[in-house]
């Protein structure tokens, strides 16, 4: 668990940003159950991010559908991440056993949870920047775990414009060299998840996470009848993710991370899921653009690393 003690209780956590941020156009700060958020609505869309986790939880532009999925069954509570939007997973992604020795030997402590800890560790709003309506929300955190004992700041600048862009930096503020892996979580709303398809991962290796990792070749594009998980290690940069009910595109362009997890769990798995609904998985496909495996990243200390995705959704059947 994240160190909450110094954090002020949250009645004035949001008077601090109220009068810090309520000034600006288009800025509401929100109380959800006991998550604190910002909204932002700028003349080209509109977006929302928890500041437990630095989720991102939705993102909709102009006349279009909500791009991101978010679960109805959320229970808003603090040290549970939201189903649904962009949970951020670090500095490990899914079960520790699945990840490099390297990387599993720096972890301390026994417990330690699927996709790292960082979902649920309190971050900081510390700006919002508006440029030619394009509002850039800066947050922060200084994680601090128990499984962590390596001191280190995240940053994740949200751009919100026509399209979502994401920059999460990672800096090494300890004195020895050490590795991550990373996944941006992404949750996508998809009107029917039988008409859905993922023309570029055709011809695309991946490790099936159902069959205890076993290496696979993709023959034709994703499409998506029964529970999925996958990792591609060597993914497209740019990927397409076509609903053909919806008659759209969600196209994810990404710089420093190589791997791409598809996952929906599908009816059975996803009825053992927490906040998750009985049909929700007809209505969602996580795309989470990673680095991970031989691709988790080493840093040394004071080095910063960035890692960036763009989402942009399309009116047209994109490939
Ligand atoms: O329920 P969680 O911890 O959010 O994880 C959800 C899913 O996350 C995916 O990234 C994994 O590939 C799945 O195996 C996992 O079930």
């Amino acid at each position: 668990m994240a160190d909450q003690s110094e954090q002020p209780d949250l009645a004035s956590q949001m008077q601090q940003l109220y009068q810090r941020f309520g000034n600006l156009p288009g800025v509401h700060i929100e109380l959800h159950q006991n998550l604190l958020a910002v909204y932002v609505q700028t003349p080209k869309a509109e977006a929302r991010v928890f500041l437990q986790g630095a989720q991102v939880s939705h993102f909709q532009p102009k006349g279009q559908p909500p791009v991101l999925w978010l679960s109805e069954h959320n229970q808003y509570q603090v040290g549970k991440p939201l189903r649904g939007g962009i949970p951020i997973s670090w500095p490990w992604f899914a079960d520790l056993a699945r990840n490099p020795a390297d990387l599993r030997q720096q972890v301390t402590g026994d417990d330690a949870p699927a996709h790292g800890f960082v979902r649920n560790c309190d971050w900081q709003l510390d700006d919002i920047v508006v440029d030619k309506d394009v509002y850039h929300l800066h947050l922060s955190c200084r994680p601090q775990s128990k499984h962590w004992p390596y001191a280190c700041r995240l940053g994740l600048v949200v751009s919100v414009d026509e399209a979502l862009t994401l920059a999460l930096s990672v800096t090494n503020l300890s004195d020895r060299p050490w590795r991550y892996a990373l996944a941006l979580h992404s949750y996508f709303q998809v009107e029917q998840i039988s008409e859905v398809t993922v023309p570029s991962l055709a011809g695309q290796a991946y490790l099936d996470c159902l069959t205890d990792w076993q290496p696979c070749q993709q023959q034709d594009a994703l499409e998506i009848g029964e529970e999925v998980d996958r990792v591609y290690t060597q993914a497209p940069k740019r990927i397409a993710l076509q609903d053909a009910v919806a008659g759209r595109s969600i196209v994810l362009t990404s710089q420093n991370l190589p791997s791409l997890v598809a996952w929906n769990p599908w009816q059975e798995k996803g009825s053992r899921l927490s906040q998750f609904g009985t049909e929700d998985h007809n209505n969602m496909l996580c795309l989470e653009n990673a680095a991970l495996l031989d691709d988790a990243v080493t840093v040394a200390p004071k080095e910063k690393q960035v890692h960036t995705l763009k989402i942009e959704s399309s009116r047209q059947l994109i490939h």
